[in-house]
């Protein structure tokens, strides 16, 4: 199945959950016999009657992988299997119920369909040498190749790549998704990110983003009681214009756009004005913000508000993440890679944990941008969603700012309006399809909406 709200775990989790279940009283026998059973139907599907050449490690992987061998043969599938060192422990007693053709690794035959149990979430260390040639060989020739839990040469937690990684075009993640399947090379490397959860029984606060459950305006709403976002405009007004605009159609009741040179706004919704903060329920600093002594002043000014505040862009060069932790009223932070490491240093592998340890120590909610894109709590949640690659535009950060400000104003509640806002976003840039501009975004944000009404 195709995994949603599904928990998003690390290899260390993982190995908890299967020891739990273990001390449950499920031998892993039972276990690696349902892994191999669900990759075998997977596999039985993309193969479509062509040959499959399946790879099988020392270790468990190694393990489903002679197991699903054995039900593709069962099912009349002309399959080999190319092993890889010697199988141990559980992976030896499915090695030794495969009785059909086995080759060595260096050996393994090209074929359409590629069954990838080299290496699962036990890699060690680099994959180099023949090996590695191997996979290259064999990436090159197959059609398909379906990658058992995890693509062999990704990290399970980082995702990065260690030594060479065999690409897959699907991937079936056994017991629960992996935080590498998310980050890293395990963006390019997982393909169709499928799951099947062998029953294990699996919890994380970390999790895949889920559409959300919106609401209409109630009867007695009116255009303050729906929530007042406050855009603040600087020396490139045309960036706040963009996320005003995203703000109105992202829910908000009223948008107001404050700025000496904020410029005439394009929404009958977004006046321009100052904002009031007895009325403000929400106010965006930073979006064409600028660098200078103004921008530096109108920084500090709403930093020590006691008002909601979303800061993006140029605002989060201007601010140090350590005097958040001052701030009375939520904050958000919305930076791209680079904006983050300049507030909280380089993240090491795991962009997970470092959102999180950044949400922790700013006491923001933080919502760290780019092809996977995470949102952390200051009390340890997170939500991870992998948005069309086409968002990759000038623009679209803005109108995410703009929209996570609306959803700020409407719920009032951080880390909640942080993730209908990035899932608004990403079902905008799909419904506006392929080379979107940043203004085709926020014109599908209703239909969004609409989607979760
Ligand atoms: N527990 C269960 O019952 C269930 C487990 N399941 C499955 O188990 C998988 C995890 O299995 P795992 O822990 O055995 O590790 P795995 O990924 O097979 O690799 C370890 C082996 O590879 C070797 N090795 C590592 N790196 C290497 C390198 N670069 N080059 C060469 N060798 C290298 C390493 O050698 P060592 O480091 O010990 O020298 C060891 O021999 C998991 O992903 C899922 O598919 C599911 O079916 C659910 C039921
Ligand atoms: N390769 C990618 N795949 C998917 N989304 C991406 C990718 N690169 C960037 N994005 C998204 O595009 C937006 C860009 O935001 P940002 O870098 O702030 O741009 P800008 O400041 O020009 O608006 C973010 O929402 C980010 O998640
Ligand atoms: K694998």
């Amino acid at each position: 199945m195709r995994p949603v709200d599904a928990p998003i775990v690390t290899a260390a989790e993982m190995r908890a959950a299967e020891a739990a279940c273990f001390a449950g009283g499920a031998s892993q026998t039972a276990l690696m016999e349902a892994a191999a059973r669900a990759i075998a139907r997977e596999a039985a599907r993309f193969a479509m009657g062509r040959p499959i050449t399946v790879l099988a490690g020392a270790g468990n992987n190694g393990g489903d992988a002679f197991g699903a061998a054995r039900f593709l043969a069962e099912q009349g599938f002309d399959v080999v299997v190319a092993a890889l060192g010697q199988a141990g422990g559980g992976a030896a007693a499915m090695r030794s119920r495969w009785s059909g053709a086995t080759v060595a690794l260096h050996e393994a035959p090209v074929r359409p369909l590629v069954v990838d149990g080299l290496f699962g979430i036990g890699l060690s260390r680099a994959i180099t040498g023949a090996p590695a040639a191997a996979i290259e060989r064999l990436r090159a020739g197959a059609d398909f190749v379906l990658a058992i839990d995890i693509a062999s040469g990704l990290d399970a937690d980082s995702g990065e790549a260690r030594g060479i990684v065999l690409r897959a075009d699907a991937t079936l993640a056994l017991g629960a998704v992996k935080r590498g399947h998310f980050q890293g090379a395990g963006i390019g490397a997982s393909g169709a990110l499928l799951l099947d959860t062998l029953g294990l029984s699996v919890d994380s606060p970390v999790r895949m983003l889920a559409r959300p459950r919106l609401a209409a305006p109630g009867a007695a709403d009116h255009k303050y009681t729906r929530g007042l976002v406050g855009v603040v405009a600087g020396t490139m007004p045309g960036a706040a214009r963009l996320a005003a605009g995203a703000a109105a159609r992202g829910g908000a009741g009223y948008v107001v756009l404050a700025g000496e040179d904020a410029g005439v706004p394009f929404d009958a919704v977004v006046q321009r004005a100052a904002i009031d903060p007895e009325r403000a329920a929400a106010v965006l600093v930073g979006p064409g913000l600028g660098r200078g002594d103004m921008a530096c002043t109108l920084c500090e000014e709403w930093l020590s508000s006691d008002l909601t505040l979303v800061l993006d862009g140029d605002a989060l060069s201007l601010i140090d993440a350590d005097s958040l932790r001052l701030r009375t009223a939520p904050t958000v932070l919305t930076p791209h890679a680079g904006e983050f490491a300049r507030l909280f240093g380089e993240p090491s592998g795991d962009r997970i944990a470092a959102a999180l340890d950044a949400a922790q120590r700013s006491g923001a909610v933080v919502v760290l941008k780019g092809a996977t894109t995470i949102v952390a709590s200051s009390s340890g949640e997170a939500r991870v969603h992998r948005p069309s690659s086409w968002l990759s535009t000038a623009g679209t950060g803005d109108v995410l700012a703009g929209l996570v400000a609306a959803r700020l104003a409407v719920t009032k509640a951080p880390f909640r309006a942080a993730c209908e806002a990035v899932w608004l976003h990403a079902r905008a840039a799909a419904l506006a399809g392929p080379a979107l501009v940043a203004d085709d975004l926020a014109m599908h944000i209703p239909i969004a909406i609409a989607e979760c009404l």
